[in-house]
């Protein structure tokens, strides 16, 4: 597609989006703005955006493509300052906010009825922030909620699914309300849970010091979310308030129940309740991104020697297969470490799967 194409938030995701467009429409001019030149700069010598913005006012008014990628509660200030803007009738305006229903209301009484905005929100992300962070392949097989508001055509819906087709996302058109709810049990209360974990160790640490040390393995994966920005999950935080306070008194709830069993500790039960939870996690899906992966990993258990990263590395350069990241998750003396390496698509992953089985007799584990 033809057109320009304005980012404002040149973060980890509207610079993910930027890319992903710049690959799919070459013909298309993508322009960056940021309340932080730094990421401007960067944007445009990392070759994220063709043009940095100067004057906001001048960008969104010659733009056909607005996509607004900044913490929720900046995306309505933004919503509001458009109104002082001659935007293009044929302007389609949208945002990767987490939250839905309270953006989508503001866009309904904020915007004249012939604008149209169409809420947006890719289902992949990270716990880093910035443009630095930005990935082309970051959306990747993950879902893509789309909330169109009232009176948006199925003709510029589509449109949009267009210009972001270079995500090769799946796309969802969700009601904004119902999205809340989702999100609010899949992403945004988990965070909660994990911030609160990592609260928890905090004031353990102080005590006993070696908490900060052996914090390692499932403690760093239950709560990698928490290294997210704070502001952004302070913005989501607020605007979907009810349906988190909603979610703690059912957690409240949980914990009493789990209080409870402790208390009786009756083996059986205790064990069944870890075997349902276990069930249904392991009957999520796994080779679509979302809640879970947001990168192609694969657990290899390894033991521990000297020289068994660059084995399996060898292995996989062997057969050109490339990875994007390599950590060992766990290493003790008495147990195999896992090693957990990234790959960019599905396709490497499965290539690497293969090569290893036959290369060795390391146990493999998709994430
Ligand atoms: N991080 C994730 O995993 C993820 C995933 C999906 C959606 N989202 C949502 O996407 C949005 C962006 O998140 P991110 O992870 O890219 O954050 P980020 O911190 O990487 O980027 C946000 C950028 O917005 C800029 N900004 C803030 N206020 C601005 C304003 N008024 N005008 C212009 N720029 C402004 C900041 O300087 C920053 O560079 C948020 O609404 C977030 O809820 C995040
Ligand atoms: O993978 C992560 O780091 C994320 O937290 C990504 C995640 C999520 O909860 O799944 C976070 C917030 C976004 O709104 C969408 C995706």
């Amino acid at each position: 597609m033809k057109g320009n194409v304005v980012v404002i938030g040149l973060g980890l995701i509207g610079g993910s989006l930027a890319l992903c467009i710049k690959n799919q429409h070459p013909e298309a001019r993508v322009a960056g703005f940021d309340v932080q030149e730094k990421e401007m700069k960067l944007g445009l010598s990392l070759g994220i955006i063709d043009q940095a913005v100067d004057s906001l006012k001048d960008a969104v008014e010659s733009a056909d493509l607005i996509i607004i990628s900044t913490p929720v509660f900046q995306t309505e200030k933004l919503l509001d300052a458009f109104r002082d803007f001659d935007l293009k009738p044929s302007v389609i305006i949208t945002d990767t906010g987490s939250t839905k229903a309270q953006i989508m209301k503001r866009a309904e009484t904020l915007l004249p009825e012939e604008w149209c905005f169409i809420g947006g929100h890719p289902m992949a992300g990270s716990h880093k922030s910035g443009v630095t962070a930005a990935k082309d392949f970051l959306f990747e097989n993950a879902f893509y909620m789309l909330t169109p508001g009232k009176g948006r055509s199925k003709e510029r819906v589509e449109e949009l699914k267009q210009w972001l087709s270079g995500t090769q996302a799946k796309f969802i058109v969700i009601d904004p309300k119902e999205h809340d709810e989702v999100t609010g049990t899949i992403s945004h209360f988990p965070h909660i849970v994990a911030a609160s974990l990592v609260q928890q160790a905090k004031r353990h640490a102080e005590d006993h010091p070696y908490v900060r040390r052996l914090a390692a393995g499932g403690f760093r994966d239950i709560t990698r979310i928490a290294s997210s920005s704070p502001v952004m999950w302070k913005d989501i935080t607020m605007q979907n308030r009810e349906v988190l306070l909603a979610q703690l008194a059912q957690w409240n709830q949980e914990m009493k129940e789990v209080i409870d069993m402790i208390v009786e500790n009756d083996p059986d039960v205790i064990a069944t309740y870890f075997q349902e939870a276990k069930s249904f996690r392991d009957e999520l899906p796994i080779l679509s991104k979302g809640a879970i992966p947001s990168f192609y990993d694969l657990f290899v258990d390894v033991p521990d020697y000297p020289g068994v990263i660059s084995e399996v590395t060898g292995y996989l350069a062997e057969e050109e297969i490339s990875l994007t990241n390599i950590r060992i998750m766990e290493t003790r003396e008495d147990i195999y470490g896992v090693l957990v390496i990234s790959f960019q698509t599905s396709q490497d992953r499965e290539k690497a799967m293969k090569c290893l089985t036959n290369k060795t007799d390391y146990e493999l584990f998709l994430g």
